[in-house]
């Protein structure tokens, strides 16, 4: 059985951490790496892992996550600075290209990723990439562990990775500032903030269970507005102060920081 060392045990890993061990990864084979003492042992206390503060520890995994800021991978590969032929790095960092890895990490087989929060509950929707260097089996165990907490969808081309970060990456949070202004909305029509945040939560999981059902999006929002009701004068509302293009110009500045990012 492999073992798995995450390098870094901010927000993400352990998102990841979560839906591993609710998979039935045993805690036992996950190490974290973190320099803060305190998150360390919350770590230990929330997912049962071992933990410590040695980075060069990471040498005795046979998978080592890569999940620290982007702007850290250079000094966690010098304070790595070993042997890594045979195992296979997983980069979760944000815009961080192979290219940029192979030089920190050398000849080493490399699946480049980007996952996001949801991975905690088993709903994560992840992106990869990997190297000409990583095998036919270190693919498939790079795509049964993101596998273990949501979906994989490997692309073809390196950058489409930082679409991917622009999508899902970063999406979660469009989702919840969105939930937030439904909920300053609803209030502020006269709601009391628990039925504005009770409503709200409900209909986001509906609308997203019944577009998961396959049915087109624009098929189920006709669905909702009646001809010239009220769901049509809030859309016309939204369409009127640029919605769409609200949405596009935050995706492209999340893609574009992504590229800024891996240049740091
Ligand atoms: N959060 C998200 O939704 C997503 C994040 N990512 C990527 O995941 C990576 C981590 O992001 P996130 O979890 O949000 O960030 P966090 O800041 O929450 O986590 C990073 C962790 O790494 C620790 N750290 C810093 N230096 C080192 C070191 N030398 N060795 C070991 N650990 C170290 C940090 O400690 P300290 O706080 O002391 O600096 C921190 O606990 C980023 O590259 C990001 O692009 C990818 C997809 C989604
Ligand atoms: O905000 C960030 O930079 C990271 C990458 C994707 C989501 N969070």
């Amino acid at each position: 059985m492999e073992n798995i060392a995450f390098i870094g045990g901010g927000n993400m890993a352990s998102a990841i951490i979560g839906g591993l061990v609710a998979s039935g990864w045993g805690p036992s084979r996950i190490t974290v790496i973190d320099p803060i003492a305190e998150q360390r042992k919350w770590l230990e206390h929330e997912h049962g892992v071992h933990t410590t503060g040695d980075v060069a520890s990471a040498e005795q995994a046979d998978i080592i996550v890569l999940a620290v800021k982007p702007q850290v991978i250079a000094a966690v590969a010098a304070q790595l600075d070993a042997d890594l032929s045979g195992k296979l790095i997983i980069s979760i960092a944000a815009g961080v290209t192979i290219a940029a890895l192979e030089g920190h990490f050398g000849p080493v087989a490399i699946a480049r990723t980007m996952p996001n929060t949801p991975a905690l509950l088993g709903l994560g929707a992840t992106g990869l990439f990997v190297n000409a260097r990583t095998s036919e089996a270190h693919l498939m165990t790079a795509q049964s562990i993101i596998e273990a907490f949501g979906i994989c969808v490997t692309v073809d081309r390196e950058e489409l990775l930082d679409a991917v970060t622009a999508v899902s990456g970063s999406g979660p949070a469009y989702y919840f500032l969105m939930i937030e202004e439904m909920i300053r909305a609803g209030t502020a029509l006269g709601l009391s903030e628990q039925d504005a945040k009770a409503l709200t939560l409900q209909t986001a999981l509906g609308a997203a269970t019944m577009a998961m059902q396959g049915d087109a999006p624009e098929d189920l929002r006709a669905r909702v507005t009646s001809p010239n009701g009220t769901t049509h004068a809030a859309i016309v509302s939204m369409q009127e102060n640029g919605f769409g293009n609200v949405i596009a110009k935050a995706m492209t500045a999340c893609k574009n920081r992504a590229v800024e990012l891996g240049q740091s």
